[in-house]
């Protein structure tokens, strides 16, 4: 089992969606987007690897919801065979160091220096990683792009000799023990943070209400829960053209994930407070 971890926006997401070859998990431009711990997985003959992601270490937010999220982040870390810790190629700030400081030194830890398509000057990189190597005993050290598929079949062979010898967990075919539910209610919220930009703040969230199947077809049936009636009407837009438009990708995403048709009936609604109550964060899943 391999966890990634990083500050937000470092890009684990993509780097997990490219080593499992599928969509799994969510990406977007805003940062703290990835609440939930996701597994994916990859299986080939001789190894199977099981991706943990993580939430973005939060470090400009306080209150109830970032604690959850911290907490999530130091109980992955303790179980997993290797941590892939990723960080901006050429950059490496207070928010990188919180998150190195939640990795348990026992746990062998490979630093992954994403971005490397947006290093201009190459030679700049070698002191950067001489710097990085002294800060804590890296197992490797991997400057590459996560968007560039030979990088990510080079550092497949690297984290290879950290599994561990066994049978495999799970199923050839499985991606992802994540339910279709939980994956609709990921996809939602991802279109929901693509199509208001920065305007919404990250304490919006999605829960799915009902989720039915009936042969080939699923009905989901999900709120988008903001804070303020400001935000609702933000999602809603211009005579609701947001919000179908919102609802309509997303339904498309879901079609292509679960291979079937999808009902989908979104419902915006208002609840103010929600992200810095404990209850009320577990009552919507985080724990
Ligand atoms: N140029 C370039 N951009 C990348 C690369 N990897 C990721 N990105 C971009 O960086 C942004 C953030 O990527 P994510 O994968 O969402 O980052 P994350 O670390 O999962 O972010 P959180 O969910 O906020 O924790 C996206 O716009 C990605 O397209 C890369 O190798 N090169």
């Amino acid at each position: 089992m391999v966890a990634i971890v990083g500050r937000p926006n470092v890009g684990k997401s993509t780097l997990m969606n490219a080593l499992v070859g599928q969509k799994v998990s969510i990406t977007s431009r805003k940062a703290q987007t990835t609440r939930h711990r996701i597994t994916g997985i990859n299986t080939f003959e001789d190894a199977q690897y099981i991706f943990v992601d993580t939430p973005g270490f939060q470090t400009r937010h306080s209150g109830a919801l970032n604690r959850s999220l911290n907490r999530a982040v130091t109980s992955t870390l303790t179980s997993v065979d290797a941590i892939l810790f990723v960080i901006e190629a050429g950059r490496f700030g207070p928010d990188d160091q919180k998150v190195l400081d939640l990795i348990p030194a026992g746990t062998p830890t490979l630093l992954i220096a994403n971005k490397l398509d947006r290093v201009g000057d190459k030679d700049s990189l070698f002191p950067f990683m001489q710097q990085m190597s002294a800060l804590r005993d890296f197992r490797e050290i991997v400057p590459l792009s996560a968007k560039n598929p030979d990088d990510i079949t080079r550092l497949m062979a690297v984290v290879k000799p950290y599994l561990p010898e066994g049978e495999p967990i799970y199923g050839e075919d499985d991606l992802t023990d994540r339910s279709e539910r939980f994956l609709a209610a990921e996809i939602l919220r991802e279109k929901v943070f693509r199509w208001t930009g920065d305007e919404l703040p990250y304490t919006s969230t999605v829960l799915i209400e009902k989720f039915e199947t009936e042969g080939h077809l699923r009905r989901v049936f999900a709120t988008i829960l903001v804070d303020r009636d400001g935000h609702k009407a933000m999602i809603i837009g211009q005579k609701g053209a947001k919000l179908k438009q919102i609802s309509t990708e997303a339904r498309l995403d879901m079609e292509k994930l679960f291979d079937g048709p999808v009902y989908l009936e979104t419902f915006v609604k208002v609840k103010s407070g929600w992200a810095d109550n404990e209850a009320g964060l577990r009552a919507y899943g985080y724990e």
